[in-house]
């Protein structure tokens, strides 16, 4: 069961796709099981329904305990000495077989809790991995890392131990209430009168309940947010004093859950004041008592049935006391579960290609082989065109930022693109990488649409280094081979250390990484925040080396370097750039006048076009920014 969880979500999708062409609840319409808790409950079935059957055998040990109390109770009164201890003897037999099976109990539910929480856990990752882009644009990280952490730990917590305490108080209370009406039907119908007022408070508590858990997971997601984000970006917070600032943006957050809580605190008090303690614990014992001792001095029930009848109600009280809580835990888990499930069930990753994980779309090649169609994807020079391409960003739609862009990148050839700040030359190289897609139009590279290459593949012909190197933690070695591992090389240090040590002289850094104590193996800190700007580069460089790339995307991989660093990251470019497609977006003319040919951009269309010779002039004769010109 728990390899076909980690299996791509793709063939799962096929699986479930071909085994019912029947569209159900559980069914998006499309042939695509949705994600319920009912389905998360059925995955682990074999796991709760081990841990059921043991909690019905401890059943008639546990439920023994207030009859043999009444028993000894009622021996004691006719001073049966013998009696007494032989039943004794049996209670605390019963109950120490109830002590051993208690632990089978706890240990079957909370294991089970624990596979919940791993495999919820992997496919929610594995779904947040499958989103486009655009998801990304609009979604907060610390926002699904609340959903990955808090919100799936709840879920999972309460839907197993709601399990668990509602079979085994459900079986209780039945069994109990069947020995209540067996003891004295007269006081059991009596103990009945409180269920339509219990029907009542628990529909108004757990209307409350549902609305207040969503509200309360949000608020957490948001603070979760803000303090990721904070955390993450420290040192611009440190640059600017802004602790306190950000202290009082965390604070607003953490007080709107403060709040929600406290509502939730007093709803609970009332709650658990008129159903726990007023109704059940006053109420129903007052009229027991009474009755109960009205129909003792009657002479119509003995001491022992009337004590027996009390020890019984008084489980029943605790039983029914679960059951409440089981109940309000999962309704509040479904405040934790409705964000989750709404991630898990998202569909249309829009602007990914082919064979992502999570990816369940057809294609125009569907039914060729894998293998070929990559190999025929492959197959060509590194040739890129724009045909009539339109494109808005999904966070912005009514914002056109494309119109109508038709050129093409000649195989092996520098094409570099300038234009003044958000003229949309970074978007050209978003659509190249196939981050989004056109709204209308084709981005072709070597004649197919990026769009309709497997995933993996498109990205193994392509590769970027931009402005932001993000490295990750980890040591340089990790960062270089970082490109090579959806390639399916082997990444043992002893095989590829010789070509990561060329790469990185490609790159010039070779020499830096030498002269560090602990060389290939040095930490780099979270984001590569040990290194400098322009090591970051040259490493990023060295990782797209190591890789190979048809065409490299370089977007003003060097405007943010000094004179220094730009001249090392340049020289390292320049040998990278030989014989590729290289598709170079820069502020300054000055440094791209060795491209083959020049775009020029401005407000999302192509101004002008055509070789470094003469741009500078009709660019000086034209509109364009100074800068643009240095
Ligand atoms: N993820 C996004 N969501 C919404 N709008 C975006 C997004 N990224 C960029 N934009 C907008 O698209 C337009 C073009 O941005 P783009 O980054 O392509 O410009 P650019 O020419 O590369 O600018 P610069 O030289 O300053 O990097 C800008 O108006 C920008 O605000």
């Amino acid at each position: 069961m728990e390899e076909a969880l980690d299996e791509p979500l793709l063939e799962e999708r096929r699986r479930s796709g071909s085994a019912s062409t029947q569209a159900s609840r559980e069914d998006d319409g499309a042939g695509v099981k949705r994600w319920t808790i009912r389905r998360v409950v059925l995955q682990e079935s074999a796991w709760l329904a081990l841990g059921c059957v043991v909690l019905l055998i401890r059943m008639p040990f546990s439920i023994a305990m207030p009859y043999f109390q009444a028993l000894v109770l009622a021996k004691l009164a006719g001073h049966e000495r013998h009696e007494v201890w032989s039943t004794i003897k049996f209670m605390a037999g019963a109950g120490c077989i109830d002590a051993v099976l208690d632990f089978w109990c706890v240990y079957l539910f909370s294991y089970t809790k624990s596979r919940l929480i791993k495999s919820l856990r992997l496919k929610l990752f594995e779904k947040v991995l499958a989103q486009e882009i655009g998801y990304f644009d609009v979604t907060p990280s610390g926002e699904l890392s609340s959903r990955l952490t808090t919100d799936i730990a709840t879920l999972a917590n309460d839907m197993t131990w709601v399990f668990r305490f509602s079979i085994e108080a459900v079986a209780r209370i039945l069994g109990v209430s069947l020995t209540l009406f067996h003891t004295d039907w007269r006081l059991a119908l009596v103990t009945c009168t409180a269920v339509p007022l219990l029907a009542g408070a628990n529909r108004l508590y757990s209307k409350f309940l549902r609305e207040n858990a969503i509200r309360v997971q949000d608020s957490l997601a948001k603070a979760n947010s803000v303090a990721q984000e904070v955390l993450s970006c420290f040192r611009v917070v440190y640059s600017f004093a802004n602790e306190k600032y950000e202290y009082q943006r965390y604070q607003k957050e953490v007080s709107k859950n403060f709040h929600l809580n406290v509502k939730q605190a007093i709803i609970d008090g009332f709650y658990y004041m008129f159903v726990s303690t007023f109704l059940m614990n006053t109420a129903v014992r007052v009229l027991i008592i009474g009755y109960g001792a009205h129909l003792f001095f009657a002479g119509e029930i003995d001491f022992e049935k009337l004590s027996r009848f009390v020890f019984f109600l008084d489980m029943l009280q605790n039983w029914c006391n679960m059951l409440f809580d089981s109940f309000s835990n999962l309704i509040k888990s479904g405040g934790a579960s409705a964000k989750v499930f709404e991630i898990l069930n998202r569909t249309g990753a829009a602007g990914r290609g082919k064979g992502g994980a999570g990816d369940d779309r057809r294609g125009d090649d569907e039914g060729e082989p894998l293998d070929q169609r990559n190999d025929a994807a492959g197959s060509g020079q590194g040739h890129v065109a724009f045909e009539n391409v339109h494109f808005s960003y999904p966070a912005r739609p009514g914002d056109i930022v494309l119109k109508g862009i038709t050129f093409e990148a000649e195989a092996g050839k520098t094409l570099a693109i300038i234009g003044r700040s958000g003229s949309g030359k970074s978007t050209l190289i978003h659509l190249i990488e196939n981050f989004y897609q056109p709204s209308a139009g084709r981005v072709l590279l070597d004649g197919r649409d990026v769009h309709s290459f497997e995933h993996t593949r498109l990205h193994s012909i392509v590769s970027i280094v931009n402005q932001d190197t993000v490295l990750f933690g980890g040591t340089i070695y990790d960062n270089i081979t970082y490109s090579v591992h959806n390639s399916g090389e082997p990444l043992l240090a002893r095989e590829l250390m010789p070509r990561v040590v060329e790469a990185a002289k490609v790159a010039n850094i070779h020499d830096f990484i030498s002269s560090l104590p602990e060389g290939y193996d040095t930490e780099v800190g979270e984001r590569g925040v040990q290194l400098s700007g322009g090591q970051r580069q040259r490493i990023a460089i060295a990782r797209a080396v190591l890789m190979n790339p048809r065409v490299l995307l370089l977007d003003e991989a060097t405007s943010s370097l000094d004179n220094e660093s730009e001249k090392a990251v340049k020289d390292a470019l320049d040998r990278v750039m030989e014989n590729k497609t290289v598709i170079v977006v820069a502020h300054r003319l000055s440094t791209i006048m060795n491209a083959h040919s020049i775009l020029v951009m401005e407000d999302g269309a192509i101004v002008d076009c055509g070789p470094p010779s003469g741009m500078q002039d009709r660019l000086r004769s034209g509109a364009a920014d100074m800068e643009i010109l240095e």
